[in-house]
C-alpha cells in the first residue's frame, strides 16, 4: 500500500472567480512537505477540500490510491485556519473531548491529551479556560487537539503563526517525529525560514496554481539558477566583462554572479587563476525563499 495522499486535477471556484486550476501534487507518507504561496493563492481553499469541508468543481482527493471517504477523513488532523475552540473548556477537556469524538476510549484519549499538552509546553495551564490564554498558548492547544487522535495523515494550515521561537522548536519536532513514523505531514506557512529548516517536499502555489512540487533538492537543481561566490586576493571587479557572467554583488575581493546556463564555471575559475590566488569558489545553493521568488514572479 502506497502512502500518500494525492490530488489530482482539482478545480475549484467561488461565483465566477475560479480560485483553483488543475492543482495536482502528492504528500508522502513520512515526508514533511510545505506548503507556499502568497495571501490569497489558494492555500486554505486547498486544505478545506483535502479535508471535505469544501467540494472541489472537478478533481479528486485519494488516500493509499483510493477517493477519500468521510470515514476516511475521520482519521486525519487538521489545523484549520479558523482556530475554533471553546472558549468555556479548559484545554485538557477540550482535547480530551475531541480524542473522544474521534473515537479514542476514554482513557486514551486523557492519556494522549496529558502526553500532547506536556509536550507543547501547556502542562500548566492546561485547566485554565481556553479563553483566558494568550493567543500563542491557544495556538499550542488547537495544534494538540489536531494531534490526538493519533492521525494518519495531518493537514496544518499555518500551524507556526503566532508561536514564539521556542514554540516553533517544539512544534517542529513533534511534526518530525509524526513524520518519522510514517505519517504524511502537509503544513503551510508565510515563514520560510521555517519552511527551510522543516520541509523535505515543497508545494508553491500561485493564483490558483502549482507552479512547482517536488523535493527540495529536485527543486533547487531545476529552478535555483546557477549562482557562485568568487574570493580572490584583489578586486574580482573584470568579472563583469567575462562571458556568460551577471554580477550580483561585489565587494572588493569577494564577489557573487549568476552564470548563464551553456557558460562554463571551469572557464571563469580559470580566469581568476590567471589573475592571481583563488580562496573560494563555490556555487550557492538557492534558498526556498529564492526559488519561491523565482517561480512565483
Ligand atoms: N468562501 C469563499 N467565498 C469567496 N471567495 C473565497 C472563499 N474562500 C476563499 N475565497 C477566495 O479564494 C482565494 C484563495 O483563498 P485562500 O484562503 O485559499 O488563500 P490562501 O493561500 O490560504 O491565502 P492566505 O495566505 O492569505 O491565507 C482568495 O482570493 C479568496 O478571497
Amino acid at each position: 500500500m502506497t502512502s500518500v495522499l494525492r490530488l489530482d486535477g482539482v478545480d475549484r471556484s467561488f461565483g465566477d472567480r475560479q480560485v483553483l486550476r488543475d492543482v495536482t501534487f502528492d504528500v508522502h507518507g513520512g515526508r514533511m512537505t510545505g506548503f507556499v504561496g502568497g495571501n490569497g493563492a489558494g492555500k486554505t481553499t486547498t486544505m478545506r477540500i483535502i479535508l471535505g469541508v469544501l467540494a472541489p468543481d472537478r478533481g479528486e482527493v485519494s488516500w493509499q490510491g483510493a477517493p477519500l471517504t468521510r470515514d476516511g477523513r475521520h482519521r486525519f488532523g487538521y489545523l484549520p485556519e479558523e482556530r475554533g475552540l471553546y472558549p468555556k473548556m479548559t484545554a485538557r477537556e477540550q482535547v480530551t473531548y475531541l480524542g473522544r469524538l474521534h473515537g479514542l476510549d476514554a482513557a486514551t484519549a486523557r492519556r494522549n491529551t496529558d502526553e500532547l499538552l506536556a509536550r507543547v509546553g501547556l502542562d500548566a495551564r492546561g485547566d485554565d479556560l481556553l479563553e483566558t490564554l494568550s493567543l500563542g498558548n491557544q495556538q499550542r492547544a488547537q495544534v494538540a487537539a489536531a494531534l490526538v487522535h493519533e492521525p494518519e495523515v495531518l493537514v496544518l494550515d499555518e500551524p507556526f503563526s503566532g508561536l514564539d521561537p521556542t514554540a516553533v522548536d517544539t512544534l517542529v519536532s513533534v511534526l518530525r517525529e509524526r513524520a518519522a513514523a510514517g505519517v504524511p505531514v502537509l503544513f503551510s506557512s508565510h515563514q520560510l525560514d521555517v519552511v527551510e529548516r522543516l520541509c523535505d517536499d515543497l508545494v508553491i502555489i500561485a493564483d490558483g496554481a502549482i507552479r512547482a512540487a517536488g523535493s527540495r533538492e529536485e527543486l533547487r537543481a531545476a529552478y535555483g539558477q546557477p549562482r557562485y561566490t568568487l574570493v580572490v586576493d584583489s578586486d574580482a571587479g573584470w568579472l563583469r566583462d567575462q562571458p556568460g557572467v551577471t554580477l550580483v554583488d561585489l565587494d572588493g575581493p569577494r564577489a557573487v554572479f549568476d552564470l548563464d546556463a551553456d557558460a562554463d564555471d571551469q572557464q571563469v575559475l580559470r580566469a581568476a587563476l590567471a589573475r592571481g590566488p583563488v580562496r573560494a569558489f563555490h556555487p550557492v545553493t538557492p534558498t526556498i525563499a529564492e526559488i519561491f521568488r523565482e517561480v512565483t514572479q
